[in-house]
């Protein structure tokens, strides 16, 4: 770690890019003034732990979830990201991330049934009564399915295990607000997923840019099912196959953008520009 804040604080003035211990480094509005090394360590650590297997796992089930019985609503993802994305992989700003509806709800419905936090342990600090009635003693461990409040029929309706992109989209076209406490795969509350934002904007890019390039087969006679704790959420390894190629000879690349230097994404971003151009 104390290299990779020695590292960082040398290129300060390098790129234009600014990552997170950038921020922390330079101190900012946003992060405050620059904290130890120590609280930044954690944080690091907590927020690389917190965005990749969770983001990792909903993305191998929602590939899944497409591949396996829903061509069409595959087909009606690409279209709406060959409308609204330009063509050059990993260029995606924000807004274009935000005109992509149906994909965000297609995210969100795999969330729904298979959040990658599957439960979550909590203690009550006193004596409670549950809405239902049911009294909570204090300093009871209290196990809250986020799998089962995803397919309650209670909470989602009859067709609560159909994957339906549509139940998020409103008349109007856009995401529906779906409280946490209904859509409980972020949590609730004062400990509500600080990422969730930076989670979905993750996973619209890669699955935008995959989907872009390729159409996802699973291999057929494979055993896929959940797998608890989490981080190994799928029991068996889950083996697909890419179809296409636009985008083959760059996947590598695309792994080498993520978890390269400043310096190694430009070199990619300005190697696609040489290719389009
Ligand atoms: C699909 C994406 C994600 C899901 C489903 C998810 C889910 C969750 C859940 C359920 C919690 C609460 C855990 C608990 O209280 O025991 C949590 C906490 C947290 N998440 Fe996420 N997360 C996702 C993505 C991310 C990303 C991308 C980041 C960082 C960039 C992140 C950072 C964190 C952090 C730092 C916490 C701890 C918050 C606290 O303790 O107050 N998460 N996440």
């Amino acid at each position: 770690m104390s290299q990779v804040v020695a590292t960082t604080s040398e290129n300060e003035d390098e790129e234009s890019f600014i990552d997170f211990l950038e921020c922390y480094l330079s101190g900012n509005e946003v992060t405050g003034a620059t904290p130890s090394e120590k609280v930044m360590r954690d944080n690091v650590i907590g927020l690389t732990l917190g965005a990749e297997g969770t983001t990792g796992i909903t993305l191998s089930w929602f590939f899944w979830l497409l591949s396996k019985n829903n061509p069409l609503i595959e087909a009606k993802i690409r279209e709406e990201i060959t409308e609204n994305l330009p063509c050059q992989p990993m260029k995606f700003t924000l807004e274009d991330l935000s005109k992509l509806v149906y994909l965000h709800a297609a995210l969100c419905e795999t969330l729904r049934l298979f959040p990658p936090v599957p439960f979550q342990l909590r203690k009550n600090e006193e004596t409670d009564t549950l809405p239902s009635g049911h009294e909570i003693k204090m300093n009871t461990d209290v196990l809250i399915s986020m799998y089962a409040i995803g397919r309650m029929r209670s909470v989602w309706g009859e067709d609560c295990y159909e994957f339906k992109p549509e139940r998020w989209i409103s008349e109007d076209g856009k995401i529906k607000h779906v409280p946490p406490q209904k859509f409980f795969a972020f949590n609730a509350g004062p400990r509500i997923c600080p990422g969730r934002e930076i989670g979905f904007n993750l996973m619209k890019i890669i699955a935008a840019t995959v989907i872009q390039n390729y159409e996802v087969q699973i291999l057929e006679n494979q055993r896929v099912i959940p797998k608890i704790p989490f981080l190994k959420a799928i029991e068996d390894a889950c083996e697909a196959i890419l179809v296409g190629f636009v985008l083959a000879k760059s996947l590598w690349k695309l792994q080498r953008y993520w978890t390269g230097t400043a310096k190694e994404r430009t070199q990619y971003t300005s190697s696609i520009e040489h290719t389009e151009g």
